[in-house]
């Protein structure tokens, strides 16, 4: 397991971003605590978080042309569309003054991955992965009190379906390029923090 973050981005796109940052996809199961632990990164470690759901939901409060069919893909789900989704994680990168990015439950598909690899000529340093049981996900899920209105068991057993479909291929294809880092999920957040900073290294931590 590698401790360094290399920043690994191809600087081959003419810098559609105008910046190269350092970005790492975290990745796994619905509730396996991707935002729980990257709250603990931006803490330790001076990163920025971006949940690509999070920036999906404010689409949708923001009134957008596309907020209902995102809130109805979401409701389902589905994965909504790489263009809208990319959009939304290229202006947050561009609109954030920091040079280093948690991307949070994307990429969700391969086309996902491709498309943002093209558009941003962006790759991640690494991918940190929460494996998490079903069980124990659902069980958090279903008592996270935040009125998501995806967090209901019709939506979270397509969730787990969309995830072992189409998430996990995107998580076995940075495994065989050895980018992937893998934290068992299903331990108190305190332990699974841990593994985390043992990831980043005590090198990249932040001064007091
Ligand atoms: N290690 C843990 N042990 C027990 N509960 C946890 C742990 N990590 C997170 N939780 C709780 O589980 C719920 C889901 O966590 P979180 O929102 O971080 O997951 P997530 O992976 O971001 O989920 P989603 O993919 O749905 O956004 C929250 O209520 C959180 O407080
Ligand atoms: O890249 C993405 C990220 C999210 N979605 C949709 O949002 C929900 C909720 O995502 P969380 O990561 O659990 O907050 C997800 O089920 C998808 O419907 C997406 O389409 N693309
Ligand atoms: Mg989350």
């Amino acid at each position: 397991m590698g401790t360094v973050i290399e920043a690994a981005n191809k600087d081959t796109n003419g810098s559609v971003l105008n910046k190269n940052p350092t970005v790492v996809f975290v990745l796994g199961g619905p509730g396996s605590g991707k935002g729980t632990q990257c709250a603990n990164v931006v803490e330790h470690f001076g990163f920025t978080h971006l949940s690509a759901g999070d920036l999906l939901r404010a689409e949708i409060k923001s009134g957008s042309e596309n907020g209902t069919m995102i809130q109805n893909m979401i409701k389902e789900g589905k994965i909504v569309p790489s263009e809208v989704t990319i959009r939304l994680l290229q202006q947050a990168i561009k609109d954030n003054g920091n040079d280093k990015f948690l991307i949070d439950g994307f990429p969700r598909n391969e086309e996902n991955r491709a498309a943002f690899e093209r558009v941003t000529g962006i790759e991640p340093a690494f991918v940190l992965y929460f494996d998490c049981p079903e069980e124990e996900m659902e069980r958090r899920l279903l008592s996270r009190n935040q009125g998501r209105e995806d967090d209901n068991i019709e939506t979270i057993r397509k969730r787990f379906k969309v995830f072992l479909d189409s998430s996990l291929p995107v998580i076995n294809y940075y495994d065989a390029k050895g980018k992937v880092r893998k934290v068992d999920a299903a331990r108190p957040v305190e332990e699974v923090f841990e593994s985390v900073k043992a990831i980043f290294g005590p090198k990249n931590e932040k001064a007091d």
